[in-house]
C-alpha cells in the first residue's frame, strides 16, 4: 500500500459525500448532499448560481471544513486524513490562479513546488505538463501575453503537474470563446485518456456537459434533484412528457430537463443578477 493509500481505496469512489451540509450563517448552502463521482468518469456538476456548487466543490477540496455530514476521496475522510486528500487532488477555481507576471514555466514550476513534486522531477513534469496543454512553444512567454484561452490552459497545466487522481475544475471554460473551449475540453479528455484520472466538473453549460461528460448531476438549493448520464436524463424527461400527454415538437435537451428540475427556482435565482455576475466573473478572468 502507498502512503496515499486509504485502506479499500482501489475499490472506494473517487468521491464520496455522504449528508453533506454547510451553512453560512443561518443559509444551508449545501443541504444534506449525497453524491458519488466513480473512478475514472467526467462527472458534471450542473446547477443555477447559488445552487451550491462551489461550496460542495471547496468542502471535496479540504478548503472548507466539512461541519456535518462526511466526504471521502478515494476512501480518505477530508475530516481525519486532510493532506493525503490533497495530495490526490488537481484544482483549478473559478478565479484566476496563474500570475501575468511569471511566465507560463514559471507558473506551473510553482505549483510544482507546492504541491510537493520532488526537485528531481520537478523540471521534467512541468514540461510535460505545459505540452500536455500545447504550451510549449508559449512556455517562456510572460502568462500577461497569453489569450483567454492560453490562461485557462495553463492553469489546467498548474493543476495537473502533480500528477492527480482527481481532477476538479469550477467552471473552466467560463467567458472563453468556443473555439478556447473545445481546446480545454480536449486537453482535459486526452489526459484523463493518458492517466485515467477522474475529473469533476462544474459548469454552466449544458452542450458543454451533455458532449463531454459521462454522468451529469443537477444541483438545486444545496441538493442533487437529478442524476444520470445525460442521455438518461433526456430520456427520463421526454418519457415524463409523454406520459403527461404533452406535445413534444423535438426531443429534450439537457437545458430542458435543468429548467423542469430547478423549475420556478430559476427565474428567482438566475435571472438578471445572473448575467451580471457572470458578466463580471468573465472580465475579471479575461480582462
Ligand atoms: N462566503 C460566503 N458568505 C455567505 N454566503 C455565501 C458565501 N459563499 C457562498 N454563499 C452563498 O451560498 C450559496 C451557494 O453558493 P455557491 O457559490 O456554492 O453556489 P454555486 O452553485 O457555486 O453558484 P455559482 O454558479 O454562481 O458559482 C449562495 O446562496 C451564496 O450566496
Amino acid at each position: 500500500m502507498t502512503p496515499h493509500t486509504a485502506p479499500g481505496a482501489a475499490r472506494a469512489d473517487a468521491v464520496a459525500c455522504t449528508g453533506l451540509t454547510y451553512a453560512f450563517g443561518d443559509h444551508n448552502a449545501v443541504d444534506g448532499l449525497d453524491l458519488t463521482v466513480r473512478q475514472g468518469e467526467v462527472f458534471g456538476l450542473l446547477g443555477p448560481n447559488g445552487a451550491g456548487k462551489t461550496t460542495a466543490i471547496r468542502c471535496i477540496t479540504t478548503l472548507l471544513p466539512v461541519p456535518a455530514g462526511m466526504v471521502r476521496v478515494f476512501g480518505h475522510d477530508t475530516a481525519g486524513d486532510r493532506m493525503a486528500v490533497r495530495r490526490l487532488l488537481g484544482y483549478v477555481p473559478q478565479q484566476l490562479s496563474a500570475d501575468a507576471g511569471l511566465t507560463g514555466r514559471e507558473n506551473v514550476a510553482l505549483f510544482a513546488r507546492v504541491f510537493d513534486v520532488t526537485r528531481a522531477e520537478r523540471a521534467e513534469r512541468v514540461t510535460q505538463a505545459l505540452a500536455a496543454v500545447d504550451l510549449a512553444d508559449a512556455a517562456d512567454r510572460l502568462a500577461a501575453t497569453y489569450s483567454g484561452g492560453m490562461v485557462r490552459r495553463l492553469e489546467l497545466a498548474q493543476a495537473l503537474v502533480s500528477a492527480p487522481r482527481l481532477l476538479i475544475l469550477d467552471e473552466p471554460t467560463i467567458g472563453l470563446d468556443p473555439i478556447a473551449r473545445t481546446g480545454v475540453w480536449e486537453h482535459i479528455g486526452a489526459v484523463r485518456e493518458a492517466t485515467g484520472m477522474t475529473v469533476l466538473v462544474t459548469t454552466h453549460s449544458m452542450d458543454e456537459a451533455d458532449q463531454y461528460c459521462d454522468r451529469v448531476a443537477l444541483m438545486h438549493r444545496g441538493r442533487i434533484r437529478a442524476l444520470g448520464t445525460p442521455a438518461e436524463l433526456r430520456a427520463g424527461l421526454g418519457a415524463r412528457r409523454s406520459a403527461a400527454g404533452e406535445a413534444q415538437d423535438a426531443p429534450p435537451t439537457l437545458e430542458d430537463v435543468f429548467r423542469d428540475v430547478a423549475g420556478s427556482g430559476l427565474d428567482d435565482e438566475a435571472g438578471d443578477f445572473r448575467d451580471v455576475r457572470s458578466t463580471r466573473r468573465t472580465a475579471r478572468r479575461v480582462g
